[in-house]
This record gives structure tokens, sequence and C-alpha cells, in this order.
């Protein structure tokens, strides 16, 4: 096929050293069209994409633009307020406006039923953001429409969180030093970044990435029914899930993106394919990037740069936003979990090996990874409030903070590797409201034997200790926590699993379209 593998994330580098690092983007891989075997292949793929309830249906979409259009003026609204309470002259409240900018995957076009919307309001100086957030959340807490009302302001990209019309919305608000926000407010210069607060820096950025990695790949629409793929399959083989330390939205995009861009003239069937090539020669920590890293003049915005920055060559699996700053959107993924990544590509590679090879179908490549059968033990965290708001806010905060829990045995424990599941589970015999349930497979390391051993009960007891010291730690760090809030660890063996989690996992199993449809699930 004159391809050539050389330059797959370059190099034999094995441990993380700046000065080896391949910075320099490669030219495409092929430029080969598909064959009459990709076409049939690409038409059964899109097949499958739409059994599988992957795309949402025309009144879903029509109802996501109403519910935009409502925020927008809610929005509006509140500024206006605002600089009225605040004693401004009626032309400045006349005049005051925000302009409503979707990014994430509502941006790229590859969100599916069920998918939150991700926004960004860009609003005058003269609001600023916990008041625009505070007015707001006062509001939408009135309206009949609104459910799930969560304002978090801690985290590193403040956020107001909401269903309207059973639609997920994740509002992020820049003050932008501009008397009058223009409706045609243009993001993707740079220079824009001079007009706002370093810290809604990353809040503008989330849409100037969408935006820009539309840009640099050669043909959107197969880059989008691809990253469909990618998506559907990330979930069902547990990988999907940022906070856990594997691969969110943004990485699954821009993974795709550079896959594109290397086989510039493949079509979905062949990327789908391409992708698990190029992901199993990758010699991370090179980073995957599609254009190369942009410094400014003026050194105000930390770039991602392993060459400079001691802290950024702890990056194993870097995967690079493409506007300035540009930033390691994979900083959660760890040694452990690049792992459990690596080895699923293995499998999506071999199961496109046989798809290509004897016109295999996509279902195999598709299934479901049997999380529950996979280990012989499993760390099972419960955690527990008084009613549901609370319990939405604490899960959250318990969830974040399992990554910090995988690494804890890993280290307590050198024999143990663990693996987080990305779903919740709920028992539906205590309340579904007041507790939910976290697992975390675990085993004996690979290289310590290919048998599996049950852990010894010193061993058991030494996991447990960590665990619960992991949970005096979670409620000591969780800012708004109760006495009615709790957590607790324990181990489970495979064969006394309880029955609730195969209820609940056949239900993740249902297609998107399905599952969209179900409240009682925690995604
Ligand atoms: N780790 C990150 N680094 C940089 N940007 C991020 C990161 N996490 C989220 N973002 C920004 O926020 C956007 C929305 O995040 P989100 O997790 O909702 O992903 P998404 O692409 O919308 O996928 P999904 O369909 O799962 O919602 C991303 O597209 C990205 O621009
Ligand atoms: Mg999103």
């Amino acid at each position: 096929m004159g391809e050539s593998k050389s330059k797959i994330g370059d190099s034999t580098l094995s441990r993380h050293k700046a000065t080896t690092i391949q910075f320099d983007l490669t030219k495409p891989l092929s430029l080969s069209g598909p064959s009459n075997a990709d076409i049939r292949r690409n038409a059964m793929l899109h097949k499958f994409l739409i059994t599988s309830g992957v795309y949402e249906s025309l009144e879903e979409t029509e109802r996501r633009e109403e519910v935009l259009a409502q925020i927008r003026q809610i929005a509006k609204d509140c500024v206006k307020q605002v600089t009225s309470e605040k004693g401004y002259s009626s032309k400045w409240v006349k005049n005051a406006n925000v302009v409503i900018f979707p990014y994430g995957s509502y941006r790229l076009g590859v969100h599916g039923p069920g998918a939150d919307i991700d926004t960004l309001c860009v609003g005058p100086y003269n609001v600023r953001l916990q008041e625009f957030f505070s007015y707001l959340h006062k509001i939408l807490a009135k309206m009949d429409e609104v459910t799930n009302l969560q304002t978090i302001l801690d985290s590193y990209v403040p956020v107001l969180k909401f269903k309207f019309q059973g639609i997920l919305i994740d509002l992020v608000y820049a003050p932008i030093y501009f008397r009058i926000v223009p409706n045609d407010l243009d993001l993707s210069h740079n220079s824009v970044l001079g007009y706002v607060d370093k810290k809604a820096v990353p809040s503008l950025n989330g849409y100037r990435v969408a935006n820009k990695i539309l840009e640099l790949v050669p043909n959107v629409e197969n880059f989008r029914t691809t990253l469909r793929c990618l998506k559907l399959w990330g979930n069902r083989r547990g990988l999907y899930s940022n906070v856990t330390g594997f691969l969110g939205g943004i990485n699954w995009a821009i993974l795709v993106a550079r896959v594109c861009q290397l086989y510039p003239n493949a079509n979905p069937s062949m990327l789908v394919c391409r992708f698990f090539r190029v992901y199993t020669e990758w010699k991370w920590p090179n980073p995957v990037m599609l254009c190369p890293l942009v410094e400014s003049n003026r050194r105000r915005f930390h770039v991602w740069d392993p060459r400079k920055y001691l802290k950024d060559r702890t990056s194993v699996m870097p995967i690079i936003t493409p506007v300035y700053p540009s930033t390691n959107s994979s900083y959660n993924v760890s040694t452990t979990t690049l792992n459990i990544i690596k080895d699923q590509f293995e499998f999506g590679k071999k199961m496109c090996e046989q798809i290509e090879l004897r016109n295999g179908q996509w279902d195999s490549l598709f299934e479901f990874y049997p999380f529950f059968e996979a280990y012989p033990c499993y760390l099972l965290i419960n955690v527990s409030a008084s009613d549901e708001e609370d319990l939405l806010d604490w899960k959250g905060f318990v969830k974040s903070r399992l990554m910090k829990l995988t690494l804890k045995i890993e280290r307590a424990h050198e024999k143990l590797q663990c693996h987080p599941c990305t779903n919740a589970y709920t028992d539906e015999s205590i309340s579904p409201a007041r507790h939910c349930a976290f697992f975390m497979g675990l085993k004996r390391k690979k290289e310590e034997t290919t048998e599996e051993v049950h852990m010894q009960t010193n061993e058991e007891v030494n996991v447990l200790a960590t665990g619960a010291q992991f949970a005096d730690e979670v409620k000591g760090r969780y800012p708004n926590w109760k006495q009615t809030m709790d957590i607790n660890l324990n181990l489970v063996r495979r064969e006394e699993m309880p029955s609730y989690v195969f209820r609940q996992q056949s239900v993740y199993m249902l297609s998107f379209k399905q599952l969209s449809k179900l409240t009682n699930v925690t995604k």
C-alpha cells in the first residue's frame, strides 16, 4: 500500500527524555484512497453506526437549537440585570450583550443522543464570573424546565451545569474587556486572549480548540464519522472518561484528527483501522500534535513543552491542544491507565486486521469490555449521602479522586494492578438517589504471572487499609463535606459480585439511543 511506519510517534524512545522527544510533524503516511473493498466495509460501518444509535434524531437536533436560543436570551437578561443593579447607566444596560459559542462534541458535530452541550458565554467585563453564575443560578433555579443545577467554581474551568428541558448543558463564562460585546465576535485570533483575564483563557480555548481541529483535518465529514466510531468504541471498551484517567472527548478528537492528517484520502473504515495501527506503534510519551507548538512573544501563558518545563516531562500520553497556549489534554492518564489503553488498542488492531482480511463484521471490534469478568477481585467503593442533590456533588468529587486511589494502591502494593471502571452503579434496593458504587479491578501485575492469582489475606488487609486512608482523605478534602456523606471500601470476589451490577451493566449495554432515555443510570 506504499505506507511507511517509520515515523509513527518517532524513534525508539523508551523513557521520557525531553531532548529526544519528537516535535516535528510528519508528512502524511499514505495518500491512498479507498479500494472497492474499503468502500464496502465503509458502507457496513455506516450501517453499524446507525443501528448503534450514535446519531440523534432531527427532532432532538432542533430541540437543542431552541434550548441554546433560550439560554442565550436568559444569559443576556442576566448581564443586563447585573449591569443595572451595579448602577450603570441605562445606555450601558441597553447595550449589555452576550455571545454564545457552543463547543465540545456539539461544535465538532459528533455529539450523540443525550450528550451535553458545552457552551461558552462571552459577556461584558463589568459582569464578573461569580456575579454572572450566582445571578444565573438564581434565575435557573426558579424555572420548571431546569433540573440538576450545579455551580462548580473551584475547578480549572468554572462551570454551571444543568439540564434544560432534559438537555445537559455545561456553561462556562468569559468576561471580555469590551464595553459592548459584538454579536460577530471572532475568537479565532490569539490576540483575543489579551482581552480576557488569565483565568478565562481555558474557557475561551474550548471553543477555539474545536474550531481549530475542524480547520486542521483534511476532510471534516470523514473526521466526524471516524470520531463517532472511536467515541463509541472507547465507551464500550471502558476507556471513555477523562476524570478516571482514561480519555475524554477532546482526547479522542485530537487522536482521530491526527490519523486523518496522516491518511488524508482514507475513508472512515480505513481511518478506524489506521487509528489502531498508528497508536499501537506510537512511542509514548511522544506527543500527538496537530500543528507545531506556537509560542507567543509576550510569553504570557504556559505552553506545554517538556524541553523547557520539568513538570511537562511527567506526561505519559501527551495529546496536545492545537491553539495557543497549547496544553496536554490528557494530563490525567497515568502509567497504569496508559497500559490499559495500550492493551485495548492492541485488541482494536487485532479486530481490525480480521475485519480487513476476512471482511469481518464490525460488531467484533465494538464488543463491550467484560469488566466484571476480567479480574479475580474488585474494590467496591460505596458512596452515600442524605439526598439526591448532595449525592450528585459528593459522588462527582469522589469520582475525580479515584485516580489518586489507583496510584495510592499501586504505590503501596507494588505487585498489584488497578483498573478503575468508568461507570457508577446503583443498588436499587437501597435508594438510588442516596447511593452509588464505583469499582476497581485488582490483579497481580503482568510480569508477575500470566495466571490469575487471588490476593493473599495480608494483601487484602493492606489494600483495605489503603482504602480506609483514602476514604478519610477524600472526606477531609471535600469542601462541602457533611456528616451524612459517607464513603467506604470493601473487597468483592468476582463470584460474589452483587446482582445489581449485572442488571445495570445490561442497561449500559443498550444502545446510546435507549440509554439516553433512562434517567436512573449515571454516566
Ligand atoms: N483535559 C482537557 N484539556 C483541554 N480541554 C478540555 C479538557 N477537557 C475538556 N476540555 C474542553 O472542553 C470541551 C468539552 O469537554 P467534554 O468532556 O464535554 O468533551 P466533548 O468533546 O464535548 O465530548 P462528549 O461528547 O463526551 O461531551 C472539550 O471539547 C475541550 O475543548
Ligand atoms: Mg461535551
